[in-house]
């Protein structure tokens, strides 16, 4: 693998590089990195947590001019989340250069956006839709834009903001480069890749596997009504360090962190219907693990790169297989290992399998543990810190105490009853949560065993069942909704003029049908 010295790359980036501690370039960086350098249109793809930020990141820098104050590269991402962590990443490669981006999103201050805009960034990061306020109220001049990139282009897609994404590309200059990254490159991506690339070399990094390696995968097999105590137990035995849960809608999420917390967990949720000042403090609260649990929307299923996230939970099965590639690629990042672990009523069991085949890779199937296992598991925990205390030299303060009472109680007794003292035992709270309907799949278009889906070094666009939008999951009841059960406006149909009402980011999906 090259390290960042051959890519004749500007010196003050490779300082940047190894201060953020990258030796070498990942596969994906490898291959992109010197045909974006070239100023060649780019189509990435790379499984979730490779490095595809860095991967469009580098070239970007080392293709700006820092002499210049214009506005030169853009970059549009589907949540304001990812906006701000892309935008982060991109100043720590530019830190010791006089280049800078700006974070740029619905829900945040429009004026403040302009004062901040005024300090002339090189580099934007927005979201399609404030973006298009910002070029509407030309408070961002396209003029001198070089280098537009779209980060997890597919989602955006989804998330109906094609026409944003045509406009914004018609404005800027037609000689700038187009790079194009995500982890699943459903066929709508091509529309985008005729209509705006300039004859783009695609690199799909050569995996088996949609999905990284070191990602375990497992399901279970657990009743509607059951999956809340099922949770739980698996909390207990597993204590994660982080974990992301991921409910199908915003009400899920709402009384599954309710619930949780309830139940003495450090739990809070995040999606589309949260203001942002409340979505920045319950991310902010995770990444600094004042609560171990995230329960999201798929808001966060893109991009979010969090250091320690050990768990992914998908305690509603994703909609579709890209869904679920995004989801459980929360773990398992960087090298690091993670375990996924899906929940499915018996009813969606199809609907699993076909996840499988697209994804080619099984999931293991385990049995729901038991209260008593979840005990256990808490025990150990215990045991655990009981025993990593016991090594302290600081327990002097303590020893008289203990003496006097080992002379009334048994030393048995007396370190069952500290061990029951300090042990979270399974808590039965009741708790209330509104059932989901199981989500269904068509009998139709199941790919092929042992095709692999997407990413398979198919080619483009490869085979693998489309969207939603043929038809192929139908919640029941046939009411048609949109994924995570939001509603938003179709492209084309009246759309709010300001960023802040538009689809929030994220979960808002188009309909389906
Ligand atoms: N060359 C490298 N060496 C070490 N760490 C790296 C390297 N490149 C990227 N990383 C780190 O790996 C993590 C994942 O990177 P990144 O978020 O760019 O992944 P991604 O491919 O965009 O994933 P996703 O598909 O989920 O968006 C980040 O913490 C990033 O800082
Ligand atoms: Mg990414």
């Amino acid at each position: 693998m090259a390290t960042f010295n051959d890519f004749g790359l500007h010196h003050s980036i490779v300082r940047a590089l190894s201060n953020m501690g990258f030796e070498e370039a990942t596969a994906i960086q490898d291959q992109t990195v010197p045909v974006a350098l070239q100023g060649r249109d780019l189509i990435g793809q790379a499984q979730t947590g490779t490095g595809k930020t860095a991967a469009f990141g580098i070239p970007l820098i080392e293709r700006m001019d820092e002499t210049s104050g214009n506005i030169q590269g853009v970059v549009l991402t589907p949540t304001r989340e990812l906006a701000v962590q892309v935008a982060e990443e991109i100043n720590k490669i530019a830190q010791f250069k006089n280049i800078s981006a700006l974070p740029i999103y619905g829900g945040q201050d429009i004026t403040r956006q302009i004062k901040a805009l005024k300090k002339r960034p090189q580099i934007i990061v927005a979201t399609p839709g404030r973006f298009m306020d910002h070029m509407r109220r030309r408070t961002i001049r396209l003029d001198a834009i070089e280098v537009v990139v779209l980060d997890e282009a597919d989602e955006m897609l989804n998330m109906g903001f094609i026409d944003d994404i045509k406009e914004i590309l018609k404005e800027v200059p037609e000689s700038r480069q187009t790079l194009l990254f995500s982890a699943t490159m459903p066929r709508a991506i091509q529309e985008i890749a005729q209509q705006f690339m300039n004859e783009p070399t695609i690199i799909q990094v050569k995996a088996k596997e949609v999905t990284v390696p070191n990602i375990a995968q497992e399901y279970m097999e657990v009743a509607e009504k059951q999956k809340f105590d099922v949770l739980c137990r698996l909390l207990d035995i597993h204590s994660p360090e982080l974990a992301i849960i991921f409910g199908r809608t915003k009400r899920r999420v709402d009384e599954l962190s309710e619930a949780l917390t309830k139940r003495g967990y450090g739990a809070e949720g995040i999606h589309g219907d949260l203001n942002q000042a409340k979505r920045d403090s319950v991310l902010r609260k995770f990444k600094e693990g004042t609560i171990e649990v995230l329960v999201a929307t798929d808001v966060a299923a893109r991009g979010l790169d969090i250091s320690g996230v050990t768990h992914v939970f998908n305690f509603d099965i994703p909609q579709d297989s890209e869904s679920y590639v995004h989801r459980i690629g929360r773990t398992g990042r960087a090298g690091k290992t993670g375990l996924a672990i899906t929940f499915v009523t018996s009813r969606e069991i199809d609907h699993l399998r076909l996840i499988e085949r697209t994804t080619n890779r099984r999931m293991e199937r385990r049995a729901v543990p038991s209260m008593a296992e979840a005990l256990e598991g808490q025990q150990k925990m215990t045991v655990d810190k009981i025993l990593e205390a016991s090594g302290r030299d600081d327990l002097s303060a303590y020893k008289t105490l203990a003496e006097q009472l080992l002379e009334d109680v048994d030393s048995v007794t007396l370190v069952s009853a500290a061990l029951k003292l300090l042990t979270k035992e399974p808590d039965m709270t009741p708790v209330r949560l509104t059932e989901e309907a199981p989500l269904r799949v068509g009998k139709k278009k199941l790919p092929p065993k042992g095709k692999g889906g997407f990413g398979s070094g198919s080619g483009f666009g490869g085979k693998r069942p489309s969207r939603p939008r043929n038809g192929e999951y139908r919640p029941r009841g046939g009411e048609s909704r949109p994924r995570s059960g939001e509603s938003r406006p179709r492209s084309g149909d009246s759309r709010p003029r300001s960023g802040d009402s538009r689809p929030r980011s994220g979960e808002s999906r188009p309909p389906r049908s």
